[in-house]
């Protein structure tokens, strides 16, 4: 399947195809959108991701047409582009499946939540490319992965950046669905967005039960100082309030990106591991109960 990639590509409805970026370097940071969750699957098989980058960064450089999905092959690095088909409806369609075979790493959905412009795609594009634009509203979804090495262990990130302007609100729950880990992500600058984070985690509860993901609260602009109009205090309380994980960032100048990331994986990676004993504790009980009558009673004395 080959893509056309228009500059200043029109937005797609749910249903159509979109357009994405086609300045060259796209290849490496080069967004699609996954597959279509499985509520709105009677849409074509993947939703595109409109570009995020800057109009004239795109005039610059003039349409080119890439086959879908071939970016993987000529890049390097960790970030990946989706295929079609690759990602994405099973998962979404709730099974978390973070072993994805025995010997490979832990794999997690990890999804960014929050306001249109709070700098959701800004954190990802920083953790997952070092890299910080100027960029357009998201479309419907983007997706990153990142294999996070955690020293004992490494695991992959499947990272779902949302977008976060009203207007895609309600879909925006078929995203979330089957993650293990929310950013939710707060301007420090704007009140409003921290409301509205509150707002999120109300969706959020309605979907997953107390303590099946892990939530991390993020106040992102922290080089904005100077208008900032939610406290670091503000932010904590709310965390604490909620029992959520709690950082304040500059995607801007990549103060505490990593650590956002690294923090969330590590949770993930510990939960994973408590499970693991758990059910290894209950295998051994089951096969002690399991044991012949004889066996019972010698090892009772
Ligand atoms: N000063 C400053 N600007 C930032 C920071 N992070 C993002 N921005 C800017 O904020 C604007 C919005 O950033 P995005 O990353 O597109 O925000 P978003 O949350 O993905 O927005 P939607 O796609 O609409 O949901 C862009 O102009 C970014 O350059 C930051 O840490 N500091």
């Amino acid at each position: 399947m080959h893509l056309a990639l228009r500059p200043g590509g029109r937005r797609f409805d749910l249903g159509a195809e979109g357009w994405a970026p086609s300045w060259p370097g796209a290849a490496a940071s080069y967004l699609f959108s996954p597959p279509v969750p499985t509520a709105v699957a009677t849409a074509p098989a993947c939703l595109w991701r409109e570009a995020k980058f800057s109009q004239a960064r795109r005039r610059e450089k003039g349409d080119r047409e890439l086959p879908c999905g071939t970016q993987n092959a000529q890049q390097s690095g960790s970030l990946e582009v989706s295929r079609p088909g690759e990602h994405g409806m099973a998962q979404v369609a709730g099974a978390s499946r973070p072993r994805a075979a025995p010997g490979q790493p832990f794999v997690f959905k990890l999804v960014l939540l929050g306001s249109g412009s709070v700098g959701k795609s800004s954190l990802a594009l920083r953790y997952v490319k070092n890299d910080f634009r100027s960029t357009l509203p998201t479309v419907g979804c983007a997706f990153f992965t990142k294999v996070v090495d955690l020293g004992a262990a490494s695991l992959k990130l499947e990272i779902w950046d949302t977008a976060g302007q009203e207007k895609y609100h309600s879909v925006c729950h078929l995203y979330f669905r089957g993650a293990n880990a929310v950013l939710l992500v707060y301007d420090i600058t704007r009140k409003d967005s921290f409301d509205m984070a509150q707002q999120w985690l109300k969706d959020l509860e309605k979907e997953f039960h107390p303590g099946e993901i892990v939530v991390m609260l993020v106040g992102n602009k922290t080089d904005l100082g100077e208008e900032r109009e939610v406290t670091i205090e503000e932010g904590k309380e709310f965390a604490e309030s909620k029992r959520l994980l709690f950082m304040e960032t500059s995607a801007r100048l990549n103060h505490q990106v990593t650590e956002v990331f690294s923090a969330v994986a590590r949770e993930l990676l510990q939960r994973e591991e408590r499970k693991e004993g758990q059910t290894q504790r209950r295998d051994a009980r089951l096969a002690l109960n399991e044991r012949p009558a004889g066996q019972a009673k010698c090892c009772a004395r």
